[in-house]
């Protein structure tokens, strides 16, 4: 099966291919997106943002398409914030499901979700029994991972989400687009998140960007065999 990992930037990716031997620089796709090839995933760097994430992923899997060598999984990948106590600082998170969290409508009576308004949808779930092969493998927290559009800064946004879904265990920026861009080819999608700060106030100086790319790189060395395993 032929795997795309989509992840936001330049150093994300260097730690997913980091993890595998033999990697090659693979064509340069229409908008300029950088792809990367290992004998067991294809990387994308395909920006910050879930518009960013689905425009890449979208052109990534339509060129994949018509050189006749289609992907079989999508996989959402980077550091990310943790819900505390779910996702320590240094975990690695797992999706179960993917959730667009701040995709909606503020109301007098509070947020509704865009699906709640009669459009699109929130949640793409991960396909169960691969998800949950994947977490045990790399002894990851397998929940829910949040898709906002701006970084949670304060304690009462934080609270605020973790009302709405209790289970989250993180937040990222990009997993919803790239979720978005594989349900329209039809391909399931995992979300992958080593966890570089904890969901709440600001504090730049607890961020540990290193300790989460480190796990992020560990997490993808962990996870070739599996992968290369997948029918
Ligand atoms: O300025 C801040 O307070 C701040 C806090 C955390 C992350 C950022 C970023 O600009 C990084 C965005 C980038 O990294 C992913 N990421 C990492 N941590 C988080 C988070 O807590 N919440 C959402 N996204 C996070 C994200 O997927 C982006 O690719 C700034």
């Amino acid at each position: 099966m032929r795997v795309l990992v989509v992840t936001a930037v330049a150093a994300e990716a260097a730690a997913v291919t980091g993890a595998g031997a033999d990697t090659a620089p693979g064509p340069v796709l229409p908008g300029g997106y950088a792809l990367t090839r290992t004998p067991a995933y294809d990387v994308l760097v395909g920006g910050v943002g879930p518009a960013a994430a689905a425009a890449a992923t979208a052109t990534a899997l339509a060129v994949a398409d018509a050189a006749g060598e289609p992907y079989g999984l999508v996989v959402s990948a980077g550091i990310g914030g943790g819900f505390p106590p779910h996702a320590p600082v240094g975990s690695v998170v797992v999706s179960d499901s993917v959730v667009a969290a701040d995709l909606g409508a503020e109301t007098p009576d509070g947020y509704l979700p865009v699906d709640a308004l009669g459009f699109g949808r929130t949640v793409h779930p991960s396909p169960a029994g691969l998800s949950a092969l994947l977490a045990e493998a790399l002894g990851a927290v397998h929940a829910p991972v949040l898709t906002v559009s701006t970084v949670t800064g304060s304690a009462a946004r934080a609270a605020e989400l973790t009302a709405r879904h209790p289970r989250a265990a993180a937040e990222a920026m990009e997993g919803f687009g790239v979720a978005e861009a594989a349900a329209a080819h039809g391909l399931p999608v995992v979300e992958i998140r080593a966890v570089s700060n904890a969901v709440g106030p600001r504090d730049r100086a607890a961020w540990r960007i290193g300790d989460a790319m480190a796990a992020l790189r560990q997490a993808f060395h962990q996870l070739v065999p599996v992968l290369q395993e997948q029918p």
